[in-house]
């Protein structure tokens, strides 16, 4: 059976791609990377879009991205149930996609923020997230300007009753996120975004807070070699 292919995208200003790759391979699947002015995604059986700065987080975090073109080609993908993991500047393309509802904006105190972060699993029913437990507490390096979670309290609603909301922050809110919100899912469940860097947090050689983040790698490669 040949390995599972875990496309990994780099955008100019991506900066945590390498990373990406690692946590991919070390779950055993293989990374494949992908470059946002591609107009294929070599037959990929999920995606990644990691953290960073994609085109200088100009206008807003990205909104120039959304319309790479890798993303021509990635967005209906993704609305056909394609895995797909966007994780900080990931999470904010995937909204500014529309592929996830909500925005992230200037963290509440208007500072950039690098810290560890505990977050809740809310949801372990998603793709990415089949690995872990309902209410399992997870600890993971968060950094960045962007990342206060708002949704209109209609869509927030709707989140929470269809159970999308799938991280909460937990032990102090860092960014002002409308109700905690870490990370949240499509309703398929087969898109998530999240802000915190579980790539950052899957090898304890490197003084990571945990290697808490390789459940999001282990989760997906399961889903994909038993699909
Ligand atoms: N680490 C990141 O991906 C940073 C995301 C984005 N550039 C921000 O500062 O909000």
């Amino acid at each position: 059976m040949s390995a599972a292919r875990v496309g990994v995208v780099t955008f100019p200003g991506t900066l945590d791609d390498q990373d990406a790759a690692r946590a991919v391979r070390l779950a055993g699947a293989e990374a494949v990377p992908l470059w946002h002015g591609d107009h294929d995604l070599k037959g990929v059986d999920a995606v990644f879009l990691p953290g960073g700065f994609s085109y200088g987080d100009y206008l807003r975090c990205g909104a120039i991205s959304r319309f790479a073109p890798l993303m021509e080609q990635l967005i209906p993908a993704a609305r056909g149930g394609l895995p797909v993991l966007g994780t900080c500047n990931g999470f904010q393309i995937l909204c500014e996609a529309h592929l996830l509802p909500g925005a992230l904006t200037r963290n509440a105190s208007l500072h950039y923020i690098c810290r560890d972060q505990r977050i809740k699993v809310e949801s372990a029913s998603t793709a990415w997230t089949a690995d872990f437990a309902a209410g399992q507490e997870l600890m993971l390096p968060i950094k960045h300007g962007e990342g206060r979670y708002v949704a209109s309290a209609e869509t927030l609603q709707e989140l929470e009753s269809n159970g999308q909301v799938v991280f909460r922050y937990l032990g102090g809110n860092p960014n002002g996120s409308l109700n905690d919100i870490a990370g949240i899912s499509n309703e398929a469940g087969n898109i998530v975004g999240l802000m915190p860097h579980p790539e950052h947090a899957v090898e304890d050689l490197v003084g990571a807070p945990s290697t808490d983040g390789l459940g999001f790698f282990t989760s997906i490669l399961k889903k994909l070699v038993n699909a």
